[in-house]
């Protein structure tokens, strides 16, 4: 096993070191431990959210090679206080109900999980400047489907665009169920809040649409809310960490900096076209084992485009993503 292959893998091996003491059967169970939220994750040390203070922790050794992540649910022992020195270990992941992973380009197999429990991703694309491309808006729907977690299409700088730019941007998903909002710099975004108070959702989108400005008038203490973990609250612009921020009305929201989109490497293509519910159907028709290539090569998507199901450009950006996937060969 090479030690790349496993960055996020949760089995363990525990190798008996020479002279080292056997390890106890039993381990303590920690049954004082308390239960905190991972909020950043900086150099090994690990920000987490305790009732309500901020407590720097470390992995405890138990862990074994299991990774942490933003949005874990992990229960804490030691030093709980959060001053300054304080430091607490991390004894236990929960379970998680759903990861976003990345692969850091289509053609790289080493998957890494960003963010564990979300409930929303956010996609972030801003309707002028930069002009917005519906091929990393289907590529981000395909990882929110793979992982299980609600979509929802912010388009910023609607003040800056034609009156008609986003109906005509979101048209392209008129035959989804996706939420789309829109937000402006002269508004409050009141819509956006509201969908996600309550929820842990996570922001995606490439530079300069607007995300930190977003981020800055929901979480007007954000800050604040990184606390004096000045690697996290400084270092946004350039850590490639994600970080959660506590919403003012509840719920938290996860910037992803070093993150601009998904590479799909790990996604199936059975689960790229799950990405596409449009077209997904019409798959049922096709030969076994299909590649949804071309009609050429039996593929059953153009005729279900042909009688009106789905629209060719829909067809068109789902081949586009398949293409820029090398592991189909
Ligand atoms: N007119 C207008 N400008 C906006 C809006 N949102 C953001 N901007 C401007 O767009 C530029 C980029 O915004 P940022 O919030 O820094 O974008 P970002 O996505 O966080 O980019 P990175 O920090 O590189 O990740 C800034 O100059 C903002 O002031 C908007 O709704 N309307
Ligand atoms: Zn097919």
């Amino acid at each position: 096993m090479s030690p790349r292959r496993d960055l996020d893998e949760d089995d363990v091996r525990v190798r008996a070191r020479p002279g080292s003491r056997p390890r106890t059967r039993t381990r303590p169970t920690h049954a004082d431990a308390r239960e905190a939220l991972v909020v950043g994750v900086d150099r090994g040390r690990y920000t987490c959210w305790l009732d309500d203070r901020e407590v720097t922790a470390m992995r405890a050794r138990e862990l074994g090679r299991k990774s942490v992540v933003v949005g874990d649910r992990v229960a804490l022992v030691g030093d709980v206080s959060g001053g300054p020195d304080a430091l607490a270990r991390i004894v236990r992941i929960a379970e998680r109900r759903s990861v976003l992973r990345r692969t850091a380009d289509d053609d790289d197999p080493y998957e890494r999980v960003i963010v564990a429990n979300a409930d929303q991703l956010v996609v972030v694309t801003a309707l002028v400047d930069p002009p917005p491309r519906t091929g990393f808006v289907d590529r981000c729907l395909v990882a929110a489907f793979d992982a299980q977690v609600d979509p929802l299409l912010c388009l910023t700088k609607a003040d800056l665009a034609p009156k008609d730019a986003a109906d005509e941007f979101r048209q392209h998903w008129a035959a989804l169920d996706l939420p789309v909002v829109t937000t402006r710099r002269d508004e409050e975004p009141t819509e956006l809040e509201e969908r996600l108070t309550g929820r842990m959702s996570v922001l995606i989108g490439h530079s300069g649409v607007g995300k930190s400005t977003l981020v800055n008038r929901l979480v007007p203490d954000a800050e604040r809310a990184t606390g004096g973990l000045s690697a996290i609250g400084k270092g946004r612009h350039t850590s490639t960490s994600a970080v959660a921020l506590a919403l003012p009305g509840g719920g938290w929201v996860i910037d992803t900096p070093g993150v601009r989109s998904f590479g799909l490497a790990h996604v199936s293509p059975a689960s790229v076209l799950a990405g596409f519910p449009d077209l997904a159907p019409g798959a049922a028709d096709c030969p076994p084992n299909c590649e949804h290539r071309s009609a050429e090569e039996g593929c059953a998507l153009d005729a279900w485009v042909e009688a009106g199901h789905a629209s060719p450009e829909r067809l068109a950006s789902y081949r586009r993503l398949l293409e820029s996937r090398s592991d189909l060969g």
